[in-house]
């Protein structure tokens, strides 16, 4: 038991309740998400699970308010591969909820095949990072009426190996996908510190996170990555385990200080040199608004 408690890793620990509190999940049909979805609804938020698959949604919310007891476990259409879908989700919501406090960009894809998004986007770099982008540019203003509120993005460990190549972003020169994910998950990180530094004031704080290297259905695309996730599989976290950070940035009182961080185990950790460039982090939110089409004021 010793052991096992040693690769759980972190643990939330904060009481917070979360009557009246409103959350959206992008992702959380399956994995980390649906397990940071099902703390949530326990303590009495209505959470809006974001997923690209309605039925699988329906099949992991029914799940939740079974067990939970919480009938406010709502599932909605969200495809981060396509700025229509995003679109199309966000004013919907914003059209049935006036409130917002918690946004937990969790969705992600890793080691695809090389493909692109609707809108021809790399797929890594479209869905991990542009998707959730626009995705919070659109639900800013409801978080900012709700504040004080959070914005939780998924990153990864990986982001060291990540640069952003901003001479062939959509990886049409040289594409390998296993960096490709890293690049993105580079991207969550630099996307935080920028977000932060521009909520300033404003009530909604933000930070990523690396959840742990967690049995789920991430790897899917790659057949060595299954083979290593099941010869290890008792060393690495549960989802559960792994939504702890998550539910720490989203919950722990007291965060709002250490707003643009990237936390590991709910505590602060160390990001690579790529990660803590301002200029990187200015440019990459420039570009990403001229992709989408977008003005963040
Ligand atoms: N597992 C790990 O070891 C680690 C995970 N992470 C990060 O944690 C997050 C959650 O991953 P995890 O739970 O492990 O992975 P899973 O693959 O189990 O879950 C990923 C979720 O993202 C959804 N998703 C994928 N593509 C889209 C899309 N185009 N639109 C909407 N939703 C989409 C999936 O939906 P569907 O079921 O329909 O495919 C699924 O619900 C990711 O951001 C990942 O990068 C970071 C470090 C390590
Ligand atoms: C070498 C090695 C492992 C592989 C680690 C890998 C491949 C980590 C990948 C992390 C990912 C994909 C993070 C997602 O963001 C295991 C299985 C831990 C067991 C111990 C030896």
């Amino acid at each position: 038991p010793s052991i096992r408690k040693f690769f759980a890793g972190g643990v939330c620990r904060t009481d917070v309740q979360l009557p009246g509190k409103v959350v959206v999940i992008t992702g959380a049909n399956t994995g980390i998400g649906k397990e940071t979805a099902r703390e949530l609804a326990r303590r009495g938020a209505r959470v809006y699970i974001a997923c690209r698959d309605v039925l699988k949604g329906e099949s992991a919310a029914s799940e939740i308010r079974a067990d939970t007891k919480n009938s406010q476990v709502l599932v909605r259409k969200l495809d981060l591969s396509d700025t229509k879908s995003i679109r199309a989700f966000a004013e919907g919501f914003l059209a049935e909820e006036k409130q917002l406090h918690i946004l937990i960009n969790n969705a992600g894809v890793m080691m695809c095949p090389y493909s692109k998004t609707a809108d021809g986007f790399e797929t890594h770099l479209g869905v991990n990072h542009l998707g959730h982008f626009l995705l919070t540019h659109l639900l800013l203003e409801r978080l900012k009426e709700s504040a004080p509120a959070r914005v939780v993005n998924l990153s990864s460990v990986v982001h060291i190996a990540g640069k952003i190549r901003f001479h062939d972003l959509q990886g049409e020169k040289r594409y390998s996908r296993g960096f490709a994910y890293c690049h993105s998950k580079l991207a969550n990180v630099l996307f935080t510190r920028e977000l932060a530094k521009k909520l300033q004031g404003t009530g909604v704080t933000t930070y990523s996170v690396h959840p742990g290297i967690v049995r789920s259905e991430l790897v899917r695309h790659s057949f060595l990555m299954c083979l290593l996730w099941r010869l290890f599989s008792p060393f690495l976290k549960s989802a559960r385990e792994g939504a702890q950070t998550s539910l720490h940035c989203a919950l722990a009182e007291g965060l709002e200080p250490q707003s643009g961080k990237y936390f590991s185990d709910c505590k602060k950790a160390w990001v690579s040199p790529r990660a803590r460039n301002n200029k990187t982090a200015e440019r990459l939110w420039a570009v990403s608004c001229e992709l989408l089409g977008i003005q963040w004021k």
